[in-house]
């Protein structure tokens, strides 16, 4: 398997509670890879370790094989780590289209000036925006909302939304924190297809969630997680029946 994310040893300390203690575990450069456990097992911290909000005590992240502990979420998105929150930060005044186009200009050339004074060449990258922004809105399943503002879209559809920014990022491995918190059936039905759709593009997807189905259905590889350790790894069939983790769920 080729590795796009490694955790090495990872361990994270808040005064004398150890929240993540000591996990190591290898992100596939293909598929779905999953992060699970019982409230308070570590997720959350592990997650905000990965994409640099927080530096861990001791351990290291290696993306693409380069150790990139030390840098900020912004460093991390330049070389490919794109994360999505649980809590929403879109543009709200912004439509759909504008707010997925945001992350092309992220990574455009030419940034402000080039869109005030318009050159040939930021008129094409405009139109290229445009056009793949609407493939990113289609995706996820929003193209009736393209020129809809985000501040009057549904919850389900604003969490859907970030997912086609952060891809807009054009991401090696994108992190989606409990994507499915928060939408109801029909939703969460979609939101497993466009993970399954974006993995099989070529994008590696790493995510912590909660609905179990959800995680059942579209993960290659589960990491549990309880107490801040890792107990158990594996495809979903295995972990589902691994002791260790029917214990932390039972218990
Ligand atoms: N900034 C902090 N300061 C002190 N303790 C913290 C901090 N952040 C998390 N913790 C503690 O670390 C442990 C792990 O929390 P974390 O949020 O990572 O777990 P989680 O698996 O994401 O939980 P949940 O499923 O409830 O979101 C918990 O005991 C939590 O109270």
């Amino acid at each position: 398997m080729t590795a796009i994310l490694e955790v090495t040893k990872a361990t994270r300390r808040f005064g004398g509670l150890v929240a993540v203690n000591d996990v190591s575990f290898k992100v596939s450069s293909t598929g779905v890879t999953a992060v699970i456990g019982p409230n308070g097992a570590g997720k959350t911290t592990l997650f905000n370790i990965i994409s640099g909000s927080i530096p861990p005590s001791e351990g290291a992240i290696l993306l693409a094989g380069e150790d990139v502990t030390a840098l900020k979420p912004e460093a991390k998105a330049a070389r490919g780590l794109v994360r999505t929150f649980q809590l929403v930060k879109l543009f709200q005044d912004l439509t759909a289209t504008e707010n997925v186009k945001v992350g092309f200009h992220l990574k455009s050339r030419g940034g402000l000036l080039a869109a005030l004074f318009q050159p040939a060449w930021a008129k094409q990258a405009e139109r290229d925006a445009e056009e793949k922004a609407a493939a990113l809105l289609d995706l996820v399943g929003l193209s009736k909302v393209a020129r809809t503002s985000a501040s009057v879209l549904p919850y389900g559809q604003q969490r859907l939304l970030e997912i086609a920014r952060a891809l807009a990022a054009e991401p090696r491995i994108l992190l989606l924190d409990e994507p499915a918190a928060g939408l109801n059936a029909e939703e969460s039905e979609r939101l497993a297809k466009t993970i399954r759709r974006i993995a099989a593009d070529g994008t590696a997807v790493l995510l912590i969630e909660h609905d179990m189905k959800l995680v059942m259905d579209i993960a290659d590889e589960v990491v549990v997680l309880d107490y801040g350790r890792k107990i158990a790894q594996g495809t979903p069939e295995a972990v589902k029946k691994d002791p260790a983790v029917l214990a932390a769920y039972l218990g």
